[in-house]
């Protein structure tokens, strides 16, 4: 389902009752929330709310097992860590056990042997059908989300759970979960805001079939298992 907001402060106090809603039905059901985050700029007012009285007060954190959507390959003090960037805003300020928290980056391993190993830590907490109970993403102007570049191989990846490619473009290795294990997620939720996103939510939502151009159009939840959080600027042609 698409959620449209004229104000960032309702998008976000939405997406935050969706996290909350998210955690405290799977704790109920299962004892214990995982949930992937994602990195950019777009998340980071929901990660500050989330710290917050009252919000931090209605998760059990000591039940929440935190994964990450994709990262860039570098180190946790770098400032283009999408683990830190989390850190610093949310988890930080809750009390969330660090042996719970599982950053895409450890050092002196490959990117490939390290997206192996995630794997493997991911078949150790998630149910066993690989289905987390969220998925938070974001979205690029130019149509990627995770680490789903625009023509990139791993947008054929159907086998691993998590894979490591260099992406050129960007000159850096990224680690990210592939299309078959986002696909499986209990419930999906993209925050993509800014004039800048709105020919890609456009194409991503309503255009023709492209999943090269358009990464995003690989999400394949039922209405009810996604939510896209945009503002009316995003949404200016869907
Ligand atoms: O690792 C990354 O590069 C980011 O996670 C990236 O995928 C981001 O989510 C989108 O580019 C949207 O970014 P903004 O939220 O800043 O628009």
């Amino acid at each position: 389902m698409i959620k449209r907001f004229n104000d960032l402060q309702q998008l976000n106090v939405e997406a935050a009752a969706l996290f909350i809603q998210a955690a405290n039905d799977a704790i109920t059901q299962n004892g214990y929330f995982t949930v992937a985050l994602t990195g950019g700029s777009s998340p980071i007012g929901l990660y500050q709310l989330l710290a917050q009285a009252p919000y931090r007060d209605q998760v059990q954190w000591e039940n929440v097992y935190v994964f990450w959507g994709d990262e860039r390959w570098v180190p946790l003090d770098d400032e283009r860590s999408n683990a830190r960037m989390a850190l610093t805003t949310l988890l930080k300020h809750v009390p969330v056990p660090e042996e719970q928290v599982f950053p895409m980056w450890a050092d002196g391993v490959s990117p490939q042997e390290f997206a192996r190993e995630y794997e493997q830590t991911l078949r150790l907490h998630l149910q066993p059908d690989g289905c987390f109970d969220l998925i938070l993403l974001g979205m690029g102007p130019d149509g990627h989300t995770a680490s789903w570049f625009p023509h990139t191989d791993v947008l054929h990846e159907r086998n691993k759970w998590v894979a490591a490619y260099y992406l050129d473009a960007q000159d850096m290795y990224r680690i990210t979960l592939t299309v078959p294990i986002v696909n499986r997620a209990s419930h999906v939720a993209v925050i993509a805001y800014g004039a800048n996103k709105a020919d890609a939510l456009y194409e991503v939502l309503k255009g023709a079939p492209n999943i090269e151009h358009y990464p995003a159009q690989l999400l394949d939840r039922a209405d009810e298992q996604i939510t896209w959080f945009v503002d009316e600027a995003a949404a200016s042609r869907v």
